[in-house]
């Protein structure tokens, strides 16, 4: 940081927001700012360092300094030193991940102590369970050593055999001998699996400047000899005659922000203190435990330990980033460009503060790109309800695969795009002579199907005022067979979309059916033209008879007229009782397979100039369009 003699006092917004004196929510007064923000700033002059960071943008943006003092903040590369760094050696940008990394939830150690009720047994059983049966091989259970409840679950999973033959639990430890002594009391009893530990004893130890000066108060040395003692003494015990059969992890916790050289030497003194080996490696869990910097950062301190670190073969590389800049998943995808193997993170990205990496996310990234996630997501909604259960902790609706609405459009143009993506698939499956399940993927706006992680197609288009003609169509067809020529879907989305900005708000698929019905299906028995009984006869080749006993505008008559076909006929028909309509435009089609099904009759008229739609529904086709005619007229501006 600069003295702050050097910082010049010049910084101001150009236009300084007015002060308002209500405190009324921002909504309440509209185009002006929440009262809180306008309150809370006094707008001081503001200080800068001179001549460092530009905080001028150029002409073509109009953007001005805001207030923050932003100043406070230094870059990471002021704050850590990494020049252990060669950014020429760097490799992660060229290379691509086609394997899924060895991924390990620790809902229920750090997602849990970040819960504001951290779980019970039974929560953490039925979580664990979970991860069991998504194909989850190694899981952290806790933090035994932390509370009561968490030693008992781990005694609760040894004494009920829960923890299948091919699957390692986890248990972490700080570097506390009276702790880790706990720790190691918790996992009595676990077996080998032919020869393999099923147990990682996790030791961590905060290694940054920050941690190590204000929460430790040790320097390099000082810790280094802590380290140590805690992983000779953890050595000891494994090597005591009732322990079972266990493994290492070590994390320097904050490694985002420690020197990359005192990460590699204390990692590296690990590795030759438990004498790893490629039958027994050890793991070194690279944590950016608050994030700090953009991904391509931390993509450089793991290839740089990657590159580096002692025994490389004998080292399965981690990593766990938390998602303080909303950077986490990017972060880990890097880190597994830059050598990473295994990633430790949460279920929909739980976790202290902004959350540990997801692991949702990024399995489900990977199987975007046509890589297996070796975790079996297929369906993501159990999956979701089961974590929001023991979290006791809402999903967001729009989180990546796994939200309400992260399949949902109720904008036109998507609905649009996706409705057309959806038939073209299907028609591409059926080229293909493959199941629609398994045909290639290529619709716009959907990544993945969302029926590979157990979502229906029903909830992808949803209808408000944002929406068009094609998703409204879209639901009618879906939920009510409706098959809607082009033109009526114009003429019934203005209808929909005045109604969805009137009322603000989505239109469910029954009142879209609702509305249609009143617009396009009863105007046969309400409006001037009805027909009490009616019958056709193809009185000779090509030529049509239609009589009705009818009623215009209430007075009672029957009619008879002719002509190239019953709808011809009927056009015909009425205009001899004097209600002229041309007919212009005319669909039908079968609402279900086989004989008894109804049909759907569509007919477009015109009178002078002006268009109506009308529809009709009849077991008969004949019916079904003679009730769209009538409708139709019916639907004309007398
Ligand atoms: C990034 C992470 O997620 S790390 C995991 C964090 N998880 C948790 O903290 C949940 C469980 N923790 C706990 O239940 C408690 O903190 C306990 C049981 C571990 C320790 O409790 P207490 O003895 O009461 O200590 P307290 O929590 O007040 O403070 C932590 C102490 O441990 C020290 N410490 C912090 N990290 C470590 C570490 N890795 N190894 C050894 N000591 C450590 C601190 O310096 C502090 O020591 P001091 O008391 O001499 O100043
Ligand atoms: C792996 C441990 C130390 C951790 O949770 C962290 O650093 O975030
Ligand atoms: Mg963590």
């Amino acid at each position: 940081m600069l003295p702050v003699d050097q910082y010049d006092r010049a910084e101001r917004p150009t236009t300084p927001m007015s002060v308002h004196s209500s405190r009324l929510p921002a909504a309440t007064v509209p185009g002006t700012a929440p009262a809180s923000l306008a309150t809370a700033v006094s707008f001081p002059t503001l200080i800068r360092p001179r001549g460092t960071r530009p905080t001028h943008a150029p002409a073509w943006n109009p953007q001005r300094p805001s207030s923050m003092p932003h100043q406070r903040y230094e870059p990471i590369h002021e704050r850590v030193d990494l020049p252990g760094i060669d950014p020429s050696a760097r490799s992660w940008p060229t290379r691509r991940v086609d394997t899924a990394p060895l991924w390990v939830p620790v809902d229920l150690r750090d997602g849990n102590q970040a819960l504001r009720e951290p779980m019970d047994t039974p929560r953490k059983r039925t979580m664990f369970d979970l991860f069991v049966a998504m194909g989850f091989k190694e899981i952290e259970i806790g933090y035994p050593s932390a509370s009561q409840t968490d030693f008992d679950f781990v005694r609760h999973l040894v004494e009920d055999d829960a923890i299948p033959p091919d699957v390692t639990v986890v248990v972490f430890t700080p570097a506390r001998r009276d702790l880790i002594e706990r720790t190691f009391e918790s996992i009595a009893g676990i077996p080998s699996n032919d020869g393999m530990p099923r147990v990682v004893v996790h030791l961590y130890v905060a290694t940054a400047p920050v941690w190590r000066q204000v929460v430790l108060g040790r320097d390099r040395a000082d810790l280094l000899a802590l380290a140590r003692d805690a992983g000779g003494h953890m050595a000891r015990l494994a090597e005591a005659p009732h322990c079972p059969d266990v493994r290492f992890q070590f994390s320097p916790e904050v490694f985002n922000a420690t020197e990359p050289d005192f990460a590699l030497e204390i990692c590296n003194a690990f590795t030759e203190l438990w004498d790893a080996c490629p039958q027994r490696p050890v793991i070194h869990n690279l944590p950016a435990t608050v994030e700090i910097s953009t991904p391509n950062i931390y993509a450089d301190q793991i290839e740089y330990m990657h590159r580096n670190l002692d025994r490389r073969d004998s080292v399965i590389l981690s990593v766990h980033p938390h998602n303080d800049r909303g950077t986490g998943v990017a972060c880990a995808e890097l880190a597994l460009l830059a050598g990473a193997q295994r990633i430790e993170g949460c279920l929909f990205g739980n976790g202290e503060r902004t959350g540990n990496v997801d692991l949702v996310t990024l399995a489900l990234n990977l199987y975007s790109q046509g890589v297996n996630p070796m975790i079996d997501f297929s369906d993501i909604d159990v999956i979701r309800e089961t974590v929001e259960h023991c979290n006791r902790m809402p999903v967001h609706p729009r989180h990546p695969y796994g939200g309400e609405l992260a399949y949902t459009a109720f904008s036109g143009t998507h609905q649009d795009a996706i409705s057309k993506g959806l038939a073209h698939h299907a028609a591409r499956a059926t080229e293909l002579a493959a199941p629609a399940g398994r045909a290639p993927w290529a619709v716009p706006y959907l990544p993945i199907d969302p029926a590979d992680v157990g979502r229906t197609y029903e909830a992808l288009i949803r209808v408000n005022s944002q929406s068009g003609k094609g998703g409204i169509a879209h639901l009618l067809n879906l939920h009510h067979g409706l098959q809607l020529p082009r033109s009526l879907q114009v003429d019934f989305a203005r209808v929909a979309q005045q109604a969805a900005d009137r009322d603000g708000r989505e239109l469910m698929p029954k009142e879209l059916w609702e509305m249609f019905q009143t617009r396009y299906l009863a105007p046969v028995h309400d409006g001037p033209v009805t027909l009490s009984a009616w019958r056709t006869t193809e009185t000779a080749a090509g030529e049509h008879e239609f009589t009705a006993e009818l009623s215009i505008s209430g007075i009672e008559t029957s009619a008879k007229a002719t002509g190239n076909g019953p709808l011809a006929a009927l056009t015909a028909l009425l205009a001899g009782v004097g209600v002229e309509a041309e007919i212009v435009a005319y669909s039908e089609h079968a609402m279900e397979r086989g004989g008894t099904s109804l049909a759907t009759a569509y007919v477009q008229v015109s009178r002078n100039g002006t268009d109506s739609w009308g529809a009709g529904q009849d077991t008969s086709v004949l019916t079904a369009s003679v009730n769209a005619v009538i409708a139709a007229v019916n639907r004309l501006p007398r």
